[in-house]
């Protein structure tokens, strides 16, 4: 009974809230890098059960033909296949990547940048090659040098276009919703906060005066929820213990914003996100913003738009760090030997 309460109602209810989009018979190719791990698999599994998706490729260094033999028998239409890289990738529409490592209590996102840089850097020229047009979202952490990097191997191919590379800051917003329904004891879906800034730390900005509904917090509560969202990801990290870092929500809102991404590309108006991307909207030359998805990835930039003074003292301590995060993996790129 638990079961279903807990962990089969709400994935119904998921599936309900995809299938409910606007549509026709139009499906996408989406490929998964990193499917066989934490993130990977119950993401490829929402994937696998998205009514947008007419072909999922999974690629990993592991374990992937037993997860693809595994999904394909989902009782829906997609097709599922296990493949080498260039072949998961190729002619993909959109290529979400989660490979690499997570961290452990003690460390920092920015503790992960050595192993995972590489990762990314040859993921990323696999789909300059076979994946160009491509919408990339990367989950790899530290999120705020890796999108980073993944532009610059684009941009050394000739291919880079900045509308279409994102790093996924979605738990981010999830989380926000998540904590402020929480407060206001509402359900968390009547809650939208926007999120701004990076992904990691002091860089997570939550955007409390724009929140919807409204909320008139005190300046400590302010501060405190503020705390606990730039602190969220430390929080499962620690409740893990060692065993990584958070995998069920994270998949969760990747898949929130794979779907957006594909309601963008059929066509749908008025799709919203935020994520970070190459931007002259921040202050630093990558910064999460509110952005209108469309048919080519970013089809408007909504920028930070109007902010309180604590947000705008947020945003000044976030650019310091987020211009060494952004050219760490510029340099990675560009010093690569
Ligand atoms: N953006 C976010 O909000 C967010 C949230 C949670 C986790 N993360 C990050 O996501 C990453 C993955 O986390 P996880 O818990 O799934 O880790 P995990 O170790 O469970 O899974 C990672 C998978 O990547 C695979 N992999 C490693 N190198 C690869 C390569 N070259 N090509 C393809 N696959 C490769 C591994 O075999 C493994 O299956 C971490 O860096 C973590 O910090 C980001
Ligand atoms: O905290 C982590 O290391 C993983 C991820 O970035 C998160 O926010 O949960």
């Amino acid at each position: 009974m638990k079961i279903f309460s807990q962990v089969i109602k709400p994935f119904i209810h998921l599936c309900n809230r995809f299938s409910s989009c606007k549509g026709g018979e139009e499906g996408f190719k989406v490929a998964i890098a990193g499917a066989s791990g934490g993130i990977g698999q119950p993401l490829s599994m929402l994937m696998k059960m998205n009514p947008f998706v007419k072909e999922l490729s999974l690629f990993d260094l592991q374990h992937t033909p037993g997860v693809a033999a595994d999904l394909s028998h989902i009782e829906t239409l997609c097709k599922v296949g296990p493949d080498q890289i260039y072949k998961a990738l190729k002619d993909a529409n959109v290529i979400i990547v989660p490979a690499g490592v997570p961290r452990k209590p003690g460390m920092t996102r920015d503790d992960l940048f050595n192993v995972n840089a590489n990762i990314v850097k040859e993921l990323a020229e696999a789909a300059a090659e076979v994946a160009p047009k491509a919408l990339i979202a990367i989950i790899t952490n530290p999120v705020n040098s890796v999108v980073p990097i993944v532009c610059e191997v684009m941009k050394k191919a000739d291919k880079f276009d900045p509308k279409r590379i994102f790093g996924v800051t979605t738990l981010d917003i999830v989380r926000s919703n998540t904590f402020v329904a929480e407060a206001l004891k509402i359900n968390p879906k009547e809650v939208n906060v926007p999120v701004i800034g990076g992904h990691a730390g002091n860089t997570i900005i939550p955007l409390l005066s724009r929140s919807t509904p409204r909320v008139s917090f005190s300046d400590e509560q302010i501060i405190a929820m503020t705390k606990r969202i730039q602190n969220a990801g430390t929080e499962v990290v620690e409740a893990k213990a060692g065993a990584g870092s958070a995998t069920l929500s994270m998949a969760y809102a990747a898949a929130r914003f794979a779907n957006s991404l594909m309601r963008g590309l059929r066509g749908e108006q008025n799709v919203i996100e935020c994520s970070y991307v190459a931007s002259d909207c921040g202050g630093a030359s990558y910064f999460a913003t509110p952005l209108v998805l469309g048919k080519d990835g970013v089809k408007e930039n909504l920028g930070l738009g109007e902010l309180n003074d604590f947000e705008k003292k947020e945003v000044e301590a976030a650019i310091p760090v987020l211009i060494e995060n952004i050219q760490a993996g510029v340099d990675f790129v560009n010093n690569f030997k």
